[in-house]
């Protein structure tokens, strides 16, 4: 069963390839979704894919575009996705810790490479904190 699920459309192709060697490397099993070229795509396709996967089995689910506007916008349309658009590690850590985010949202055309693994790593290592977050998520959840 794979650890991580990602995916992404043209804009976030290059990029997915990267947090994806990154991933493996690292003991990860990546489901990837697609797209699996820089072909022209609609990014709410690969959003949806990735958000019945994190529903269906559990994982944490990663969607890159060229914004990550796009991906964040499609996957919070599905009910117990809480995805986030990330640009900087002290939001990665804070929206696992708070909203236990379930969904990671990145801009390839916005984000760098190297930054971005370093989203990618604090999302990931990152627990829940529950507590008084805990109520709010459940909130959240019932929108
Ligand atoms: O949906 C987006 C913006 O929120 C994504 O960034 C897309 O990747 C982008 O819109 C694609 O643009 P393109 O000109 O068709 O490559």
């Amino acid at each position: 069963m794979a650890s991580v699920v990602v995916g992404s459309d043209h804009g976030g192709f290059r990029l997915k390839q990267v947090i994806k060697d990154h991933l493996e490397k690292k003991g990860h099993s990546v489901l990837d979704v697609g797209c699996f070229s820089e072909e022209s795509v609609d990014f709410p396709v690969y959003a949806s894919a990735v958000c019945e996967e994190v529903l269906k089995s559990d994982v944490p689910g990663i969607l890159i575009c060229g914004t990550g506007v796009g991906m964040s916008m499609a996957a919070n349309k599905h009910h117990g996705i809480r995805a986030s658009l990330v640009g900087d590690v002290f939001t990665a850590q804070a929206t696992r810790a708070h909203n236990n985010s379930n969904v990671l949202c990145l801009g390839e055309r916005v984000t760098g490479s190297g930054l971005a693994l370093m989203i990618v790593d604090t999302w990931l290592d990152t627990p829940f904190e529950g507590g008084r977050h805990m109520k709010r998520v459940n909130m959240l959840d019932e929108l």
